[in-house]
């Protein structure tokens, strides 16, 4: 594939329930209990290889919904979604397993990626070293804090050299010494030439990183281009928004809400 990353019409669909009861009925009975509701509807954009995507949007606009689907940790419900090569999530809670100990995590994830017993001998040191968990190292995550979760994520995910690497938050809970050496691996990672999708609410992490911005607004695609032209806009946005009144926010839902119907019934989903 010339494209790093494809993804073509990709719908999310959950389903909200109001009760447990109705969670269960919905699980037992051939009749259909609770709400569909779309985390995204009809998404579609592509990284070239080496592109060093951000995206963005307010909370529960779908930005961590589309890194778990592109990462393959999530399936999409609708649509297609291609990716050259090994694709690796860094995010808070990805994927580690919480009863297990670290270095169990480590040797689980690096079996899962197909890595030999030898090849894992010589990776568990350096992620080991890169996490500075020291001896928590063998403790098990349940006992982590979300801080020391993330460092394990980062240490695994970026020294398993995938060929995207996806970063989801993850350096927004780390102390700044651990940021800053996350940045600088990030750094290498880009003079490499690979392909980074980074996700973030700091708005000045995006601007020293990210060359593409994806601009996400109620799981639709709001804007995608350069960071020069997509970062001002996206910047002016949230100061309007958060200038916004409550029944202001509600009439912008709704009128959102309906932009979303009518992009999924032109997929014939509704
Ligand atoms: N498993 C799930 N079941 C039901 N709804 C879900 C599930 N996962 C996510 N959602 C909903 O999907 C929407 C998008 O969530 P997502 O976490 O992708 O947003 P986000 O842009 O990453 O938000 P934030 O900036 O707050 O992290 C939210 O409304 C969220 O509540």
């Amino acid at each position: 594939m010339d494209k790093a990353i494809k993804v073509s019409h990709v719908t999310k669909k959950y389903k909200l329930y109001s009760s447990t009861s109705e969670r269960i009925l919905d699980l037992l009975t051939p009749k259909s209990y609770g709400e569909d509701f779309f985390a995204l509807a009809n998404v579609s954009f592509e990284a070239e290889k080496g592109d060093i995507i951000g995206f963005v949007g307010v909370n529960g606009s779908g930005k961590s919904t589309l890194s778990n689907i592109i990462s393959g940790i999530v399936p999409e419900t609708t649509g297609e979604v291609e990716v050259d090569g090994q694709a690796a999530l860094i995010a808070v809670a990805s994927g580690l397993k919480n009863d297990l100990s670290g270095r169990d995590n480590i040797e689980l994830k690096c079996l899962m990626l197909g890595f030999t017993r030898k090849e894992i001998d010589l990776l568990e040191p350096k992620i080991i070293e890169f996490s500075e968990l020291g001896k928590f190292i063998d403790q098990p995550v349940k006992s982590y804090s979300s801080g020391m979760k993330s460092r394990l994520g980062f240490a695994i995910s970026i020294n398993v050299d995938p060929d995207i690497l996806i970063i989801d938050e993850a350096l927004s809970v780390g102390d700044k010494a651990f940021a800053e050496k996350s940045l600088n691996k990030m750094k290498e990672f880009k003079a490499q030439g690979k392909t980074m999708v980074f996700v973030s609410h700091s708005i000045g992490q995006m601007k020293q990183f990210c060359e593409k911005i994806l601009w996400l607004d109620y799981g639709m695609v709001k804007d995608f281009g350069s960071a020069e032209d997509v970062l001002p806009r996206y910047e002016k946005f949230v100061e309007e928004f958060k200038k916004m009144s409550n029944s202001e926010k509600k009439k912008f839902r709704k009128d959102a809400l309906e932009k979303q119907k009518e992009s999924l019934s032109s997929l014939s989903l509704i």
